[in-house]
């Protein structure tokens, strides 16, 4: 089953072309990454994926359901939730403090910081469960501002999950961060993939060679090649345009 596609996508910005009919299949389960040289149209396509921004023509489907047209929440609620690159992450408040912020804004109650704490302590379970799936019960009541790089990416992957996505896009994970938090982010991605699809931009190859069931190479906006992430690096415009000897 397609969980996510993309079919003809064009992105122009006042003339440039960010995104060239880019078409794209996302299979139920699969952890499917995007790479490419920078400013081959990633976080575009990500965007227009995501309903951040919207295609100049083309569309984008959700379980078969078009979601092009719809505003970012709107697919939210439909079951596609995304990571930033940008922390969206409170720093004023505990960790759990902001799960449980999320969850409330999820539950459709207006997002107001004065709200009663016994309203706030309903969603205190949700948010330690999840915070356990992140691995981070034992710093549930730390400041959010005190967290490490890592640890705040562990962070917004729990935000991701208040929504409770099919499909969860993370704009990459491991940016910033050294070996042992990527080892970790493997780790937890892995982890999360389970019973969900995966898309995410990464440039680091290890990464993308450990995770990812297959890939999508862009270039200039352009789809370059896609497939098995086995067969794609062996492909010679794939290595000559990006890969290089890194992973050849
Ligand atoms: N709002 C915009 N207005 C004009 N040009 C844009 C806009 N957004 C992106 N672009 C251009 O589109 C191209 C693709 O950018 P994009 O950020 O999608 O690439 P990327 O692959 O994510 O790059 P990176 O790896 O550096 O993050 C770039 O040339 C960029 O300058």
């Amino acid at each position: 089953m397609i969980a996510l596609s993309a079919r003809g996508l064009y992105k122009d910005f006042r003339g440039f072309r960010a995104t060239n009919d880019v078409s794209l299949d996302v299979e139920e389960g699969e952890i499917h990454a995007i790479i490419g040289p920078n400013g081959a149209g990633k976080t575009t396509l990500f965007n227009l994926l995501s309903g951040y921004l919207k295609p100049t023509r083309g569309e984008v489907r959700l379980y078969d359901e078009l979601i092009s047209h719809l505003s970012p929440e709107e697919i939210v609620r439909r079951g596609l939730s995304r990571s930033f690159q940008i922390s969206s992450v409170f720093s004023s408040l505990s960790v759990l403090d902001n799960v449980v912020v999320a969850l409330q804004s999820r539950s459709g109650l207006p997002a107001q910081f004065w709200r009663p704490e016994r309203v706030m302590r309903q969603f205190e379970p949700r948010a330690l469960e999840l915070l356990e799936q992140v691995h981070l019960t034992g710093l549930a009541g730390r400041l959010a501002a005190d967290l490490s790089h890592g640890e705040k990416r562990q962070l917004e992957i729990a935000l991701s999950l208040t929504q409770e996505p099919r499909v969860l896009l993370l704009d990459e994970p491991t940016s910033g961060m050294g070996s042992e938090g990527v080892a970790r982010v493997i780790r937890l991605v892995r982890e999360v993939a389970r019973g969900r699809t995966v898309v995410l931009v990464e440039h680091n190859m290890s990464v993308v060679a450990e995770l990812a069931h297959r890939i999508t190479v862009l270039q200039y906006g352009s789809v370059l090649a896609s497939g098995a992430y086995e067969d794609v690096r062996r492909d010679p415009r794939v290595i000559e345009a990006y890969l290089g000897e890194e992973v050849a």
